[in-house]
């Protein structure tokens, strides 16, 4: 049952979180795998006569939003209505609320924006269209609007309450998961949220990553971000004790800092051939003092793509094995590549371990993928059958020469 937060965060502004804990939602835009779950935050700040919301939640919880919402104001009375990002799911519940509201609330967010609430949801009346670096003299705060396109659609804007030195960023900063706690308070929660904000980096904004480092390097010369008291995001922790740990994370995901030592293998096996391959390379990698993370596609095993992607960034090579299915790569590493090229496409060493019964594939196809990707092909052993001792040698000597790429 998804649980609602009402949470005063400051007295002066007076300002809230609305957050909804989404433990319904199974697969996030219907693809990426989150038994974790997600939170849906909106914020309200009540201040000299305005009363201004940001965002709001999915359509789903329309009711429960509305219901929220009423118990910290009458939404006839709120003035204004910021929309940072379109997406459903924090824009789903707007048109209940505009009803409730009497439609008297002015509606503010990028040109793009008010296009996509006309074309989504038939908003068109009161809705006012900021330019980027615009500020707006709302009540007694100043409310400066700074696009960031493609994080990740193009109608993306973060607010930055300039007197209080607050980002609202909707889903920039964000992450996937139900935190136990609304804000960063909790280094334990915080250190078991942050490999589920890696996952959502990946899934939800990975294919746009070169405007990720963009807009990062777009704020940083706005100076906003030095001094930030606060970032509110629209899904998951609140950052208020050190908003820096999370701009340094997202820093860290956009750029594919590696954590030393770490591995990321992924294979398919329908019989155990390709896992002898695979077995054989772990064995070499740990003689080595690597710490391999395995992720396998048998008979008995699937695991999530999406946690896959999440185990990229912070790997400092892959190796991946596959079968020959059909004259083709195995379908799930085949789908798994597909993401893998689009979402984390960093410029990691990979080593390819193909097996096949009478004509390979599966090496040579992933071979020429990733040579049109970022990512550094360092070789491929394809192994006809069984792994005879040759082959064994060869594999060894490979991920020798991977460990050699690492600087070891
Ligand atoms: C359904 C299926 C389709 C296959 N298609 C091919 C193929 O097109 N070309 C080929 O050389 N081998 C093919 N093979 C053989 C496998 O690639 C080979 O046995 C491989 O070593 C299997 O490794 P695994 O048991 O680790 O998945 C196929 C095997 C199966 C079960």
């Amino acid at each position: 049952m998804p649980k609602v937060w009402i949470e005063k965060l400051l007295d002066e502004p007076e300002l809230y979180l609305l957050r909804i804990d989404d433990d319904q939602v199974k697969y996030f835009e219907a693809t990426w795998d989150i038994p974790e779950g997600i939170t849906y935050n909106a914020y309200l700040m009540k201040s000299d006569n305005v009363v201004v919301l940001f965002d709001a939640w999915k359509k789903d919880y329309a009711d429960k939003f509305l219901e929220a919402l009423s118990s910290i104001v009458d939404p006839k009375d709120i003035t204004h209505i910021i929309v940072h990002h379109t997406e459903p799911d924090h824009s789903g519940a707007l048109p209940k609320v505009l009803e409730a509201n009497g439609y008297k609330a002015k509606i503010i967010g990028t040109a793009f924006a008010k296009r996509l609430l006309e074309s989504l949801h038939g908003i068109k009346e009161n809705v006012r269209a900021v330019k980027d670096g615009e500020e707006l003299k709302i009540g007694n705060r100043t409310l400066k609007f700074i696009a960031l396109p493609w994080l990740h659609w193009p109608d993306t804007m973060i607010t930055y309450l300039v007197e209080d030195k607050i980002i609202f960023s909707c889903d920039a900063w964000g992450g996937y998961s139900i935190p136990e706690r609304v804000d960063d308070s909790d280094e334990g929660v915080v250190e078991r949220y942050l490999p589920h904000v890696t996952k959502y980096i990946v899934t939800v904004i990975g294919h746009y990553r070169k405007y990720l480092l963009e807009n990062a390097e777009k704020i940083k010369n706005l100076g906003i971000v030095d001094d930030v008291k606060m970032i509110l995001p629209g899904h998951g922790l609140i950052w208020h004790k050190n908003p820096q740990k999370i701009l340094q994370h997202y820093a860290n995901v956009g750029l594919g800092a590696s954590k030393k030592g770490k591995i990321l293998v992924i294979y398919d096996s329908m019989y155990g051939f390709v896992e002898r391959s695979v077995e054989i390379a772990v064995d070499e990698l740990k003689k080595l003092g690597f710490e391999p993370v395995v992720y396998r596609f048998t008979d008995k095993e699937a695991l999530a793509v999406s946690d896959i992607l999440g185990d990229v960034p912070d790997s400092e090579a892959l190796i991946i094995g596959a079968s020959t299915y059909e004259a083709n790569v195995h379908p799930r590493i085949r789908h798994t590549l597909y993401e893998l090229l689009d979402k984390a496409n960093y410029e990691k060493p990979v080593l390819v371990l193909g097996t096949f019964g009478w004509a390979g594939v599966a090496g040579r196809e992933i071979e020429a993928l990733l040579k049109k990707s970022k990512f550094d092909h360092v070789g491929t052993i394809e192994v006809k059958g069984r792994t005879t001792d040759e082959d064994e040698a060869k594999i060894r000597e490979e991920v020798r020469e991977l460990a050699k790429r690492l600087g070891r």
